[in-house]
């Protein structure tokens, strides 16, 4: 395994009576082994494609290609799509320091940026820097109709057009999106297609917040030369325990899923995951989609945040602790002791901090992250630890599927569907008459 997850410290037994009791992880185990049986089902008839992407490997090349057409000669790389057609690629990019504070630029390689919220004074800032003869742009929509996305592709082709590079448009542009269905328009590809522009086929059987480890996450991270096959080595790895007879309580997932089920039993509303890891941190943007569309309907679900450590005890930790005993706490560790900078002894001893003397920034990082699990459990706070020795592709391919199966298996204890997402339509439907009216 890639990681441990440990969730002692989410026990009344253990933390008190704001703790998890064991009647509620009993119900919650008993809802969550139906569940998995379900997800078995799913998985014997081929009724979850999500569920064959781990083991699949042969459309790897062509992803591998595909990203070698974004990168090579490229000195910007800029990714387009919203929520599911974006943050899966964001948390991957992350492994080759996209987002990491200081670290923007990946070696000599290109930048790659994604714009997934819509501002138009960033985006109109962008287009006027950005060496457009250069830059590759991937357009990323599952249904092709995303108001977001298509606006920046056409400011994208208007702009080429004032540079007198709108020929090249086929060149500079790739799309993604779902096949053409009979009769239907997908906005994306009819836009595109008069230009040449090549496209990619998203699975209209995989839902944008679980398409990471499909091309809608890995054509970026290819370009990023981020190892495609050992992220889904990774995800088959958390797979693995609903191919065979392995018991509930070795099975990470339908653990998760027990304990966040336990939670919303309890009453408690929120969901906290705090990573101890800069390269985390679009993950945790990933999971709150996922987490929030999946389960967030019938007057149900709990709320996530995403939350980084150590820096967010700096702002957050004085409610985590002495605020409402309405959350359930999840902290991801990974192994940093003994890395980074060596705290010279002289300085130290003037900062008055003789402690750090010879210490790494690691060792006070590894240690932050256990005494913040410590100190929720002795303010009777639930907790459960996940511990990521190495964050590789392995470990980041297993970490997004186990999430995504301990979304799924929550879905089907608390009896909601985690694939659909009724309530999103309301508004975007009423953005566009504003903006058709002039509204605003
Ligand atoms: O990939 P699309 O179709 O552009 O959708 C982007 C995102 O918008 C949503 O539909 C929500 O509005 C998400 O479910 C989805 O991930």
């Amino acid at each position: 395994m890639s990681f441990t997850q440990s969730i002692d410290l989410a026990l009344a037994s253990q933390v008190g009576g704001h703790g998890l009791p064991a009647t509620a992880i009993e119900a919650a185990l008993s809802a969550v082994g139906t569940a998995v049986e379900r997800l078995r089902e799913d998985q014997d008839k081929g009724t979850l494609p999500l569920l064959r992407l781990p083991a699949t490997t042969d459309d790897l090349e062509s992803i591998r290609a595909t990203g070698r057409r974004l990168r090579d000669g490229a000195t910007d790389i800029v990714i387009l799509g919203v929520g599911g057609s974006s943050l899966g690629a964001q948390a991957l990019a992350q492994l080759a320091d996209y987002l990491v504070p200081g670290l923007g630029r990946l070696g000599d390689g290109p930048r790659i940026h994604f714009f997934d919220n819509l501002d138009p004074l960033t985006y109109a800032a962008v287009l006027e820097r950005l060496p457009l003869g250069t830059t590759r742009f991937f357009a990323v929509s599952k249904s092709g109709g995303t108001g977001e996305t298509l606006m920046q592709v056409i400011a994208v082709l208007t702009a080429l057009d004032r540079a007198g590079l709108r020929d090249r448009a086929k060149d500079i542009i790739f799309g993604l999106s779902e096949p053409q269905k009979d009769g239907k328009r997908n906005a994306l590809r009819d836009l595109l297609a008069p230009e040449g522009v090549s496209f990619l086929a998203h699975d209209p059987n995989v839902g944008g917040r679980y398409s990471v480890l499909s091309n809608v996450g890995l054509v970026p991270a290819a370009a990023l030369d981020i190892d495609v096959a050992a992220i889904r080595a990774g995800a088959a790895k958390a797979l693995a325990p609903f191919g065979d007879d392995t018991e509930l309580k070795d099975n990470p997932a339908a653990v998760g899923a027990a304990l966040n089920v336990a939670a919303t039993l309890e009453g408690k509303g929120i969901a906290v995951v705090m990573a101890y890891a800069d390269r985390l941190e679009r993950f945790m943007k990933w999971w709150v989609q996922l987490w929030a569309e999946s389960l967030g309907k019938d007057g149900k679900g709990t709320q996530p945040v995403g939350a980084l450590g150590p820096v967010d005890q700096h702002s957050q930790q004085q409610l985590y602790l002495a605020g409402p005993k309405d959350k359930l706490f999840t902290v991801i560790t990974t192994d940093v002791a003994g890395k980074g900078s060596v705290m010279d002894e002289a300085l130290s001893k003037r900062a008055g901090e003789p402690g750090f003397a010879h210490k790494h920034i690691g060792d006070f990082v590894a240690a932050q992250g256990l005494a913040m699990i410590d100190t929720f459990a002795k303010n009777g706070c639930p907790v459960r630890r996940i511990h990521v020795p190495k964050l590789d592709e392995t470990a980041m391919g297993q970490l997004l599927m186990h999430f995504m199966l301990e979304t799924i298996l929550t879905g089907y204890a608390l009896g909601l569907d985690p694939f659909d997402q009724p309530a999103v339509e309301e508004a975007k439907i009423l953005a566009k008459k504003y903006l058709t009216e002039g509204k605003g």
